[in-house]
């Protein structure tokens, strides 16, 4: 297999995990982003930093073998998808249009040239990513009987689950490197194996794993709940950092007991194996408490209104909770902390903290957790819990 990534989406994963680890492991990198002026400028400096940081140790790594593609219009963005066979999407939910607008015409493109298989990797928290993605391509090739058959041989569509926190660096970096991005040393990249074609890439901290659809499911309603909680009950107490919670019992207990019932609720939908849980579990509970890394409630907690939506990571595993029977005590906490959530920098909270203020907590939870009257017993348990919070903040 060729060594090339086409890197799509040059933020905290696309720069600083999947670009530095494929970096790292002899990858040439092709890189496209939508903001044109600063790629210009990541193209002017020809290299950037990657800080890796660890509980004990760090390092760094200094990316010096890609190509700033032309991102003025998406011509050689489409070129670089006709000719490379490994894309990593490393974006939010709101460009998978696009791209699947562009890989429509490279598609089509190596469908006549009969050119070797693609795959795509989603390295993204959103859910159902694969299944936007093949239905999406396939109602725009939908007219073209050769393409549609190349979509279904030969292009892998693969969740990609991203153990592994990226954010902006301290601004003493930004200084030295107006590109350099920090990034956890510990961690994992789980690709899903079983929609690729041909042999995985051979990546540092990069390997396959089975059932990724289910396994996304798993991370986003139990890790990235787990992480976004700490942010609300953490903003609650006064802190800024994911570190300054970590002393903090209160914080742990619940966080903890959110944790295990969505695992609980997780476990029961899809019954992973007991080995694999487990060592899930360890991932994610036991995972080095990390002081060098300032990882700010800002960035985890951002767009509250997508974190608190119904399908995403507090009321998806709420609701998967009450349907295997176990009580969503902690994670109705959970809620009820984002509810009180805000950020004067982060539009989506200034609203829904002004909404709850204008129209009070039970409209609140069905204009923004989408939840219904058939699903009152869970709206009444965030209500109580809010109740509980409005107190102890
Ligand atoms: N940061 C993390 O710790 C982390 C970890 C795991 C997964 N994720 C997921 O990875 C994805 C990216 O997160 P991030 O932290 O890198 O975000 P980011 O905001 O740092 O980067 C996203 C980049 O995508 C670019 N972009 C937006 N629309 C685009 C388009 N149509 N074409 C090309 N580029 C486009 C943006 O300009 C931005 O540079 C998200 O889905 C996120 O949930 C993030
Ligand atoms: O990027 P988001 O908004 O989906 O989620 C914020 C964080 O929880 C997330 O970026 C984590 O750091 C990451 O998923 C680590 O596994």
């Amino acid at each position: 297999m060729k060594k090339e990534l086409l890197v799509i989406g040059a933020g905290n994963i696309g720069r600083g995990v999947i670009g530095g680890l494929f970096f790292e492991s002899g990858y040439h990198l092709y890189i496209y982003d939508i903001m044109e002026e600063r790629m210009k400028q990541l193209k002017e400096q020809g290299t950037y930093l990657i800080e890796r940081v660890g509980a004990n140790n760090k390092r760094r790594v200094l990316v010096d073998d890609f190509d700033v593609l032309d991102c003025s219009d998406t011509v050689d963005l489409i070129e670089h998808m006709k000719k490379v066979d490994l894309i990593a999407c490393c974006v939010y939910e709101g460009a998978f249009q696009s791209i699947c607008q562009n890989l429509k015409e490279a598609i089509e493109y190596r469908t006549e040239q009969e050119a070797a298989p693609l795959n795509i990797l989603l390295c993204v928290n959103a859910l159902g990513a694969p299944d936007y993605f093949e239905t999406e391509l396939a109602k725009l090739l939908q007219n073209n009987p050769a393409a549609s058959r190349y979509l279904k041989e030969k292009i892998g569509i693969c969740q990609v689950m991203v153990g592994m926190a990226a954010m902006p660096s301290s601004e003493e970096l930004i200084a030295e490197d107006a590109f350099a991005v920090t990034t956890k040393l510990d961690g994992h990249i789980g690709i899903d194996e079983e929609p690729f074609k041909g042999e995985l890439p051979q990546v540092k901290q990069t390997g396959g794993v089975q059932k990724g659809k289910a396994q996304i499911y798993r991370k986003v309603y139990t890790g990235n709940m787990k992480h976004c909680m700490l942010a609300f009950l953490g903003k609650a107490k006064g802190y800024t950092y994911i570190r300054d919670t970590y002393d903090d019992g209160w914080i742990e207990d619940c966080v903890l007991g959110a944790f295990f019932e969505a695992d609980a609720a997780i476990q029961a939908e899809y019954q992973f194996d007991e080995t694999d849980h487990q060592e899930w579990i360890d991932f994610i509970v036991e995972a080095p408490k990390n002081r060098n890394l300032k990882d700010a409630f800002t960035r985890v907690a951002a767009d509250p209104k997508t974190k608190l939506s119904r399908d995403n990571r507090f009321v998806g595993p709420a609701l998967l909770c009450m349907k295997h029977h176990i009580l969503p005590f902690y994670l109705a906490k959970g809620i009820a902390y984002g509810f009180l959530y805000r950020d004067e920098s982060d539009i989506a909270s200034i609203e829904i903290t002004n909404y709850v203020k204008e129209h009070g907590i039970e409209k609140a939870i069905e204009v923004y957790c989408g939840l219904t009257e058939n699903e009152w017993e869970l709206k009444q348990l965030i209500m109580a819990q809010y109740k509980e919070a409005e107190k102890i903040r």
